[in-house]
């Protein structure tokens, strides 16, 4: 097309086009394998997903915040052997750099909370949504991006966050028509391991790895668990006395094992208070099991699991009070989850919740004429700056394709813009409902 500043093809009409010169070599038309297109209808649907993320955060007074897909590989290599770093999606850049396509958004967040240092009061309670990757062997076929939507507040110590970030969720559930029937989240407390860990006086450095182990639980045989307890020097009788402990289910059964003296008790206790005050009791449940595969949680951790148990975990989070010490930050408490956009659409589906969103168009506007076309144009304008969407037609077509484009946008009205009428300064508009149509004079149509 002409670029206006004299770089357009001069006397286009009159030259030939350009001889390709090489053959086209046909390409892939299909996205990079594990990634996804959103062609119209699916990116309605991740649109309405991505509003009531952002509807959420906003009636939270989350305040939203964004990173670069592309951060240095050093933000999340961690020794704690966790999956998310075997299948880190990392590269070596043009300028020798070593770089990764984000695995997850908290550690993007935790270097942005540094970098702002003072100059940001807390708490701060941001949120994000973000496409995040993972380089997987695509033996098992799974997708190697996502979106994930992250919520997290910074600064405060006491349990209220936690509940506070679940409460969230189920706002969020219960915003998209999901009850406490189809979901549940399962609640503990990592400092739960630690206790039982000091009763054996394992090494606290061996926490991540054993936090790491163990959330394979429901994913590796036992027998596979309990010889990677060991390989990292845990005793049988730790190990079996803490398999022991990470089998209950219940606050009382915990407190009679652990005793009442331990943190990991009492914020338990703090959080399921909460949670009736908050009114989502139903929704929660203690499982000592729930350790979560992310290295830096250091206390409360929960997930988001389908009750009929035929998906995989919907969203998860909890407290990480040292990954900013541990990029040489303050030391901050820190809380958050993250939410990915495709085994909640999996429960939707399932529970036949998915909405419909078709796309709607107000007007369709067709000059009868070709002469026309600008007149069109014009009401075209006038309508959209009256906040009226407008679907113009821009080639001279019959009327048989224009109703049936009509159809196929839902177009509610089609303005007519004919000689006989626009003499008169008139528009013919037809209701495409109910077949009722009429003349409107262009200063009157609205
Ligand atoms: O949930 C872990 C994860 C991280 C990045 C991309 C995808 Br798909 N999944």
């Amino acid at each position: 097309s002409e670029n206006g500043s004299g770089g357009g093809r001069s006397g286009a009409l009159s030259a030939p086009p350009p001889v390709l010169e090489e053959a086209v070599q046909k390409i892939d038309v299909n996205p990079p394998k594990g990634t996804r297109d959103f062609p119209p209808e699916e990116m309605r649907l991740r649109n309405w997903l991505f509003h009531n993320f952002r509807e959420v955060s906003r009636l939270y007074g989350f305040e939203e915040v964004d990173f670069p897909v592309l951060e240095s590989e050093a933000l999340f290599i961690r020794k704690a052997g966790e999956e998310i770093r075997d299948q880190l999606y990392c590269f070596e850049d043009r300028g020798n750099r070593r770089v990764a396509l984000r695995p997850e958004l908290t550690p993007s967040l935790a270097r942005l909370v540094i970098q702002k240092g003072k100059s940001v009061p807390l708490p701060l309670k941001w949120f994000a949504v973000g496409q995040c990757w993972r380089y997987e062997r695509m033996t098992r076929g799974r997708r190697r991006e996502h979106y994930q939507w992250n919520m997290d507040i910074i600064g405060v110590p006491e349990v209220t966050a936690e509940a506070e970030l679940i409460s969230s969720i189920v706002t969020f559930f219960k915003r998209i028509g999901i009850t406490a029937s189809d979901v549940g989240f399962k609640v503990s407390s990592r400092k739960v391991l630690q206790e039982v860990l000091k009763c054996y006086s394992i090494s606290e450095n061996l926490f991540g790895k054993v936090c790491i182990i163990i959330d394979k639980i429901e994913k590796i045989p036992i027998d596979e668990i309990k010889k990677e307890l060991k390989s990292v020097g845990m005793s049988e009788e730790a190990v079996e006395e803490l398999l022991q402990v990470l089998s209950i289910k219940s606050l009382t059964k915990l407190e009679e094992i652990l005793g009442g003296a331990g943190e990991a008790v009492a914020d338990l206790k703090q959080l399921f208070s909460l949670a009736e005050n908050f009114g989502y009791s139903e929704w929660i449940q203690f499982d000592a099991s729930v350790v979560r595969g992310l290295a830096y949680y250091t206390g409360i951790v929960f997930e988001g699991f389908d009750r009929e148990g035929k998906l995989r975990a919907i969203c998860g989070g909890g407290r990480y009070d040292r990954l900013l010490s541990t990029f040489g930050g303050d030391d901050l408490p820190a809380c958050g989850f993250g939410f990915g956009d495709a085994v909640i659409v999996e429960l939707l589906k399932e529970k036949g919740l998915l909405p419909e969103l078709s796309l709607q168009v107000e007007n369709i506007v067709c000059a009868l004429d070709p002469d026309l076309q600008g007149a069109a144009s014009t009401v075209a304008t006038i309508l959209r700056e009256k906040g009226q969407t407008v679907d113009l037609v821009l080639e001279n077509k019959p009327l048989k394709w224009v109703f049936k484009r009509a159809g196929r946008i839902n177009a509610q009205r089609l303005i007519l813009v004919g000689n006989t009428e626009w003499q008169k300064g008139m528009v013919g508009v037809k209701i495409l409902s109910s077949g009722e149509q009429y003349e409107v004079k262009l200063d009157e149509l609205e």
